[in-house]
């Protein structure tokens, strides 16, 4: 398979690099400082490209992959792919599914902790000395609290494909204003889920007690409002990022291209 050209995105896992540039004909998008020159050069050459929820494949990108037979990305979300145009022009999509569902999980529950016992905030007290000139104030309990879950389980991906939009700032000023003062919002998922402006003002203004954000609607770049406050835990997008999960991730990755490339069933298609 090592005349078979790969296309990779984005810096991925080390150990995903290097299993990709072991088997295939490997193209770092990124050692490309035209994408223009790249494609021009190599475009009929690539079959599959490799990327990650945060880097997929849009419509440009593909037509200028007239070889282009396989997207597989490493992560759960396809947001970044062009699916209708894949489906269009029967390019098979795989993503990794499952295998990091406990990760995402575990890290909400370390960003609910975070965020209503104020770790982040005690530990820069600490270090700031402050702890000697009196205790640090009191914080929320967890336990106990009701935890409301917006998320996609088998049914909300079923209506989410038919309508695309339909999680397009699902959390409003209407549902921030539930939560009021006392609540705290979460968000593991994507940035667009969340009107940010309207965050960042119940913040500002005290209607909303905090939250704890792994995802932005423009990442990575995070608005400058929330750097400045105490009751925001903010995250770099790293609810998969332990080299546990990333590597079964990547065997997903390479074993979807394997079976593609050897014409066995893909291990986890999308598309
Ligand atoms: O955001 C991460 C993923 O979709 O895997």
């Amino acid at each position: 398979m090592g005349s078979i050209g790969v296309l990779l995105l984005s810096q991925v896992a080390p150990y995903l690099e290097q299993e990709l540039n072991k088997r295939y004909n490997l193209f770092r998008l990124w050692d490309y400082p035209k994408k223009s020159h790249f494609l021009t050069q190599h475009g009929a050459s690539i079959r599959a490209v490799v990327g990650r929820s945060t880097s997929g494949a849009d419509s440009e990108l593909i037509d200028a992959l007239p070889n282009l037979e396989i997207i597989s990305s490493s992560g759960v979300g396809v947001d970044k792919i062009d699916l209708i145009k894949c489906k269009e022009k029967g390019i098979r999509v795989t993503n990794t599914p499952d295998v990091l569902t406990d990760e995402v999980a575990d890290l909400t529950i370390g960003l609910i902790l975070a965020l209503l016992r104020r770790i982040c905030e005690c530990d820069r007290y600490v270090r700031s000395g402050n702890w000697k000139r009196g205790d640090y104030k009191l914080t929320s309990k967890f336990s106990g609290k009701t935890v409301g879950i917006i998320g996609l389980g088998r049914i909300g991906t079923a209506i989410a494909k038919r309508a695309e939009e339909e999680t397009h700032h699902i959390i409003n000023r209407e549902v921030i204003s539930a939560l009021g003062p006392k609540g705290f919002l979460i968000n593991i998922g994507r940035g667009k889920h969340v009107d940010e402006p309207e965050l960042i003002s119940a913040l500002l203004e005290g209607r909303l007690g905090g939250a704890g954000l792994d995802v932005f609607e423009n990442e990575p770049h995070v608005p400058e409002e929330l750097l400045g406050l105490e009751n925001v835990v903010l995250l770099p997008h790293i609810g998969s990022a332990t080299v546990e999960t990333r590597t079964v991730m990547a065997d997903l990755v390479l074993g979807n291209l394997e079976a593609h490339f050897l014409g066995k069933p893909l291990l986890t298609p999308f598309i």
